[in-house]
């Protein structure tokens, strides 16, 4: 039996999930049969150690186990770790539904709060669904083929971790009133054992870590470790792949034209976008990646969503909203200057970020138009006189965070689907910007710039802009950033911009050749 078997690790043997699972489970099924309800989702909640590294293996066997299957496997995987370091992996879903079409968010909304939860808990757990949307509505192209306009899911499995160590393991199951108990306890358990074996395996250090190892082998082969996450070896011949630049000067021609307009008054402000793409270095995974991302840039949500045959990856500095107990918050970030080689010029560049009359401009659009979607369904909003720094490992912003206190009955996801697409990533007026966008880039955002982020049944939930992102597809990934164009924006300054924050992604994924 899996429980019997000694799985050496640096922390707490994963194995203790299955058990404090299936204990949870027979009081569970116990009451469920006392009390036979109507059919939906049963959540069950247990306190777990679940340990970082663990959580990256578990990721890293997915990533490989994936690739292996037929390329338009969109299996649920979503790795979610937000600006306070608390980490969660889901794997399958209880819940799935891909959307299409401009009333995506009403669709979501209406399949969260519609599905009856069945849980014994108090108070009741009400777990997280992870969402994730596009930009914009659109068909779908190049690269992003298959993907929706938005997917709403609630996890099968979550495996989470405070940044205090605290942890959970949260499962949610469809049973009915003539549910086989004894059958279900039987497959969740299977299913579970798998998972943290299949994590813990994917750290075994015999001759060269094959991530591959079935938990089954793991089983057999009793030295298993869960120790470091050393990864593939990433191949040091390709400092950057075959870099591969998909019109600069397209992109300042776009820019320059933009500019103009706005300068004649046309409209206030646009946001254009590029693409690049480069070579993914043999043997790189994305829990490297992950790590990477979470290194360089601490004060950034990092994500990881599996998608229709490639994952969406980034680390976005860019909160949309966040709902706790009633208190909203929300970002306003726009305005972009370099980091500096030194604290002292770090310094005086954001000095000139701060005094710059057209970055000052390109904000002040942002938290004007914020502050007026929010000012209709919020009880109350508090807007700081001036824009602070939020200073990242490449780039440094102007950032004013918006504070309120929601409306009964107001979810985090509406007022994400409100305020999206702010300023900071499509422009002013909102209508015309998005005209702009759609001629003048000539690709698809996909769910570059979009929402992306969980909510709870209840209302709370948190939405981060995908921002610094980028789609792995194959042996590919392509990159996303843009600057927000004023009328007296320079095209090879803001092609700079958005130079600089490709770099996010890009210098995590080639760290290794540093
Ligand atoms: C559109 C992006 O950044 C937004 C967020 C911060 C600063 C921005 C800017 O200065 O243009 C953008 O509004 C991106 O990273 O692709």
């Amino acid at each position: 039996m899996a429980e019997q078997v000694m799985i050496r690790t640096q922390g707490t043997n994963p194995l203790h999930m299955v058990d404090a699972f299936d204990a949870a489970f027979e009081r569970f099924a116990l009451q469920a049969q006392l009390a036979p309800r109507e059919a939906g989702v049963a959540v069950l909640r247990v306190t777990a150690a679940v340990e970082e590294t663990w959580m990256y293996q578990l990721l890293r066997a997915l990533e490989k186990r994936l690739a292996a299957s037929a390329p338009s496997t969109d299996e649920a995987v979503v790795y979610w770790r937000d600006v306070d370091d608390t980490r969660v992996l889901s794997v399958g879903a209880a819940v799935v539904k891909q959307v299409m079409g401009p009333e995506r968010f009403e669709a979501c909304r209406a399949v969260v709060l519609g599905t009856p939860l069945l849980t014994f808990d108090q108070p009741a757990v009400s777990p997280r669904w992870f969402l994730g949307a596009a930009f914009a509505a659109a068909n779908r192209a190049h690269p992003w083929e298959a993907w929706p306009d938005a997917q709403v899911l609630l996890p099968r499995w979550t495996f989470e971790r405070r940044a205090d160590g605290e942890g959970t393991l949260t499962s949610c199951f469809q049973v009915d009133p003539a549910a086989n108990w004894t059958e279900l306890r039987e497959t969740l358990r299977a299913e579970l054992t798998t998972l943290v074996l299949q994590g813990a395996a994917a750290g075994v250090p015999k001759g060269g870590s094959d991530p591959a190892v079935s938990a089954r082998e793991a089983l057999d082969a009793r030295e298993a470790s869960a120790g470091s996450v050393s990864g593939g070896a990433i191949d040091r011949g390709h400092p950057e792949g075959a870099k591969q630049y998909d019109g600069d000067k397209h992109y300042m021609d776009a820019v320059a034209k933009t500019a103009e307009e706005i300068a004649q008054g046309q409209y206030t402000k646009a946001v254009l976008a590029r693409r690049a793409t480069t070579v993914r270095p043999p043997g790189l995974t994305l829990d490297k990646v992950l790590q990477a991302l979470t290194n360089r840039y601490p004060n950034t949500f990092v994500y990881a969503f599996h998608g229709p045959g490639a994952w969406f990856v980034g680390a976005s500095p860019e909160r949309l909203v966040r709902v706790e107990a009633g208190q909203v918050t929300v970002d306003c970030l726009a305005g972009t200057v370099a980091t500096g080689a030194d604290d002292a010029e770090s310094e005086a560049l954001f000095a000139q970020l701060f005094n710059s009359r057209k970055d000052r401009a390109e904000h002040q659009v942002v938290v004007r138009s914020v502050t007026e979607t929010l000012a209709s369904v919020l009880a109350e909003v508090n807007v700081p006189a001036e824009p602070s720094l939020k200073k990242l490992q490449n780039v440094q912003h102007l950032w004013t965070e918006v504070r309120g206190r929601v409306r009964p009955g107001v979810t985090a996801l509406d007022l994400a689907a409100r305020l999206h697409p702010t300023p900071a990533v499509a422009g002013v007026p909102r209508d015309v910007a998005l005209q702009v966008i759609a001629a003048r880039e000539s690709m698809d955002r996909g769910w570059y710039a979009g929402p992306i982020g969980w909510l709870t049944a209840s209302g709370d939930g948190e939405f981060a802009v995908a921002l610094r992102s980028a789609l792995f597809k194959g042996d590919a990934v392509h990159l996303y950033a843009g600057a927000g164009i004023m009328g007296d924006s320079q095209p090879a300054a803001e092609l700079r911009e958005t130079e600089l924050k490709l770099q996010a992604v890009r210098n995590a994924i080639f760290e290794e050749h540093a």
